[in-house]
């Protein structure tokens, strides 16, 4: 599939002053400043492929918002190329922002004192979207979302729910070809994070990009269908999220109850990974070693149990040990 994204050797350099602490060291700051650079972003490369959801990832301060940020033109890179469709994402900002959308969680696109459907008409009218083209998506996100109730209130007496469903909402009007998500579901019960990801799921059906950072593993298990993950500045990791589960190889976690403790764990293939007491343990099976039918013969043979459940490796784990094997290195 062609790509829609080409990101080459991104930097992002920050300037920032050393301050002195004592009375003494903050007068010498006075006259004489210490820079301090810090490389948010340091050399990434990726690439997005037309119709992708495409995960970011990283531990707080990795440079996820940094990137995000050049991908829209909002902020310089200080070196590096960025092609969005064909666009320099900080040139022709115009006719670039008429491609893309954008929804940060942090941070609201919606004008406060006037109901969020005053704001879709502005942007309708900002982005030169006909009469029809904007009733006939207004009333399908409307009904999507089932919005109609409150896009009449002023957004400010609007709860963080309705509130982002109505941020989607905005970002979409002028149907954007690439919409960059920054956090889209923080603070979102349950239920208003899945209408979230049902909503980018549909959108995403009908031809629409997606480029997401979160820090919520169940919007990347859900949604994306390719992960980078970024830790100090740098890609750790670019792949499929089928081959992100299977970093840690072929494994599968079982939790047992036990009904009599036991001396030792040795059943060829898993190990003991957590014992919350005498009775309750948790085993990891490599699936390359012995076949999960022959783990349970193995385990029958064993001992007594009177309750198992048999996962899949959690998300967090594997990120975990991608996030701490790069600092080892
Ligand atoms: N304007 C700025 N001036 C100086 N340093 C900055 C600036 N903005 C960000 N940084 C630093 O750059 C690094 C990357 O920040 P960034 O906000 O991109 O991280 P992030 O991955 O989005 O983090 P989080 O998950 O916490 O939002 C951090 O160390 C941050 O302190």
């Amino acid at each position: 599939m062609a790509n829609i994204i080409t990101v080459e050797h991104l930097i992002k350099k920050y300037e920032t002053y050393k301050k002195g602490s004592g009375f003494k060291e903050n007068l010498k700051s006075l006259f004489f400043r210490e820079k301090v650079p810090v490389m948010a972003v340091n050399d990434i490369s990726f690439e997005v492929k037309k119709g992708d959801i495409i995960g970011i990832l990283g531990p707080n301060g990795a440079g996820k918002s940094t990137t995000i940020k050049m991908l829209t033109g909002t902020l310089y890179p200080t070196s590096g190329t960025i092609d969005v469709m064909g666009y320099n994402p900080t040139k022709n900002r115009k006719s670039y922002v008429h491609q893309i959308g954008a929804v940060f969680g942090q941070k609201s696109q919606l004008i406060w004192d006037i109901p969020p459907i005053d704001s879709f008409r502005m942007n309708k009218a900002i982005y030169g979207v006909s009469n029809k083209d904007y009733d006939e998506r207004i009333n399908r996100m409307a009904k999507l979302f089932e919005v109609e109730d409150f896009i009449t209130r002023p957004t400010r007496v609007l709860s963080l729910g309705e509130r982002m469903k109505c941020e989607f909402i905005m970002a979409m009007i002028h149907q954007p070809k690439v919409v960059f998500l920054d956090e889209p579901t923080i603070g979102l019960d349950v239920i208003a994070k899945q209408n979230i990801r049902e909503f980018i799921k549909e959108m995403n059906q009908e031809g629409t990009t997606f480029i997401l950072t979160t820090h919520d593993l169940e919007d990347v298990e859900q949604l994306a269908r390719d992960v980078i993950i970024i830790n100090h500045g740098e890609k750790v990791f670019d792949d499929s999220i089928e081959n992100l589960r299977k970093v840690l190889g072929a494994k599968k976690i079982v939790q047992l109850t036990l009904q009599r403790p036991l001396k030792q764990w040795d059943i060829e293939g898993s190990s003991l990974l957590d014992k919350e007491s005498e009775l309750n343990i948790t085993v990891s099976v490599d699936l390359d070693q012995i076949s999960i039918t022959d783990f349970m013969a193995r385990l029958s043979d064993k001992c007594a149990f009177s309750d198992i459940s048999i996962k899949e490796m959690p998300m967090e784990t594997i990120i975990t040990h991608i996030y701490q094997s790069k600092k080892e290195e």
